[in-house]
């Protein structure tokens, strides 16, 4: 009762309440959007786009046309709906005719893969343009990553110079830059050269995610460099580190005309988006938020994507592993990621399913109990498709896109609705049609029902497995469980006893 009425319940920010209905526009062909440079068009073409996605279409509306980016936007849109693009696209045309490179954009997102899946896209449309962009992930070493987004005057072979000299003249290689909060964070405390002086756009992508955790507080860190400070009345007041730019400056003066008493101007620009956008006033105070305006689709919160169907499978938990096989084996060994609800449990099913043999998939486990490198390999290796089957923890949830999956499953059920959305979404995506899958228990199924009674396109079909597929798996799944036995108990013999554990929990 109590989470119906929560569900039910206006939004408590004023701004939320008549937000724009994304649903209500309709795609638009390249041709037909206005102002849209014909570089971009041609660049978008050579990616197979030849229209935009209505939300796209929403966002462009309120940023390049007419828009001109006067507010804040906040964008609250399905998974798979296309927001990678919706705020690129705009921000690179907006870019588009900068005289001087220097550092423009910076676009933040919750972890490394997904900022190398961001960047992607921006590599497609920037360059058409002549812009540059950065990855600040921790993928290579701090230094590797220096030299790519600072580029050092050419000095005179045989003078000696000195390295806290200012008016060496240190400047950006990149408009635009796509970092994961840690490693943003040590470029600002250490990396000469580095400035957010001159920053317009700031987008958080998978806001609710980022705004979860403080991450040696990034958020107040970029708000703070980028707003006013008393250096535009009195040159020699600095109270941050003197511009290595040279000549060039951006002076942020308070603004005092009508709606903007009291804040920067020129001010940064904020575009904020999820698929299950938070609605804490507290959170969202956080971003500082200029005249917000709310871009949702439809009237319900929480909006699975509208081509995908959901499945409950309800059956006893100790079989539960026979009924995903006869399950995998029935989507033919069509891309599919199983997730689990902890990495222990990844790395025992991928190894279980992995002692199934003559299974006519590949199955891989991705989780945030691997290093980076394994993880990055298994993903593009499931990209590619010599992978069809994931077994992942909730490391794959948010925001990852790989062409052709078709079909999730959830071997546990997700405790939360947003945690649901987020899985599904990785299917059903840009239009496409998909499967979820739900493994559930008899007791989780009343649970399970009012969860997903949280989101619009809730339907729930019920999928069932023939026991006959069940027992001719029984023989095979007991040396299985052995086989999985012994090997537990082999890697936890290797396992180093040391009095810290860290906790599963703060791994996904
Ligand atoms: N206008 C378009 N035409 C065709 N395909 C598009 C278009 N825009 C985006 N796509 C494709 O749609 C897919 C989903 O886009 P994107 O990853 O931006 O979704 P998203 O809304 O950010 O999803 P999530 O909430 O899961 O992060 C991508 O494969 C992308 O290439």
């Amino acid at each position: 009762m109590a989470d119906q009425q929560k569900v039910k319940s206006v939004p408590v920010l004023p701004w939320m309440r008549n937000p724009i209905d994304v649903s209500l526009f309709e795609e638009c062909t390249l041709s037909l959007l206005p102002c849209l440079d014909p570089r971009l068009n041609e660049a978008l073409q050579n990616m197979g786009i030849s229209s935009l996605f209505p939300v796209q279409v929403a966002v462009w509306q309120e940023t390049i046309g007419p828009g001109g980016f006067e507010r804040d936007l906040c964008v609250n849109s399905p998974t798979g709906s296309g927001k990678t693009l919706a705020y690129a696209l705009p921000i690179v045309q907006a870019l588009s005719n900068r005289a001087v490179k220097c550092l423009r954009a910076l676009i933040v997102l919750p972890t490394r893969d997904l900022a190398l899946q961001v960047k992607e896209v921006f590599d497609k449309i920037a360059p058409a343009v002549g812009l540059s962009v950065g990855l600040a992930v921790g993928q290579s070493s701090i230094a590797d990553e220096i030299s790519q987004l600072i580029k050092r005057p050419k000095l005179e072979a045989g003078i000696c110079y000195d390295p806290e000299d200012f008016s060496l003249d240190l400047r950006s290689s990149v408009d635009i830059l796509v970092a994961t909060p840690g490693r943003l964070m040590d470029h600002i405390n250490s990396t000469e050269g580095f400035t957010l002086e001159h920053l317009c756009y700031l987008v958080v992508d998978e806001t609710d995610r980022l705004l979860r955790e403080a991450y040696q507080s990034w958020l107040p860190t970029v708000l703070q460099l980028t707003r006013f400070s008393d250096e535009g009345f009195f040159p020699c007041a600095h109270t941050f580190r003197p511009s290595l730019f040279g000549s060039l400056k951006t002076i942020r003066r308070s603004g005092v005309e009508r709606g903007f008493k009291g804040k920067s101007y020129p001010r940064l620009v904020k575009m904020v988006l999820s698929a299950t956008l938070t609605q804490d006033p507290s959170k969202l105070a956080q971003l500082d938020l200029h005249h917000p305006l709310l871009l949702t689709t439809g009237k319900m919160r929480y909006q699975l994507p509208g081509k995908l169907e959901s499945y409950e499978l309800v059956c006893e938990s100790k079989l539960k592993p026979l009924y995903l096989v006869a399950l995998l084996q029935n989507l033919g060994g069509e891309k599919c990621i199983v997730f689990t609800s902890s990495v222990e449990s990844t790395h025992r099913l991928c190894t279980l399913l992995n002692f199934f043999h003559d299974l006519p998939f590949k199955v891989q486990e991705y989780s945030g109990l691997q290093r980076q490198a394994v993880r990055s390999k298994t993903l593009r290796r499931f990209r590619e498709g010599e992978i069809q089957v994931l077994v992942s923890s909730d490391a794959m949830t948010r925001g990852m896109d790989v062409e052709g999956v078709r079909s999730i499953i959830n071997y546990d059920m997700p405790m939360y609705i947003k945690t649901y959305i987020h899985r599904a979404g990785r299917t059903a995506r840009a239009g496409q049609t998909g499967r979820c899958f739900t493994l559930l228990r008899k007791d989780e199924v009343k649970h399970f029902k009012k969860l997903l009674r949280k989101a619009d396109n809730n339907s729930c079909a019920v999928y069932s497995v023939p026991s006959s597929s069940i027992e001719s798996l029984r023989s095979i799944y007991t040396s299985a469980l052995e086989k999985l036995k012994e090997t537990v108990e082999m890697e936890a013999s290797k396992k180093p006893k040391v009095g810290f554990k860290s906790s599963s929990r703060e791994r996904t």
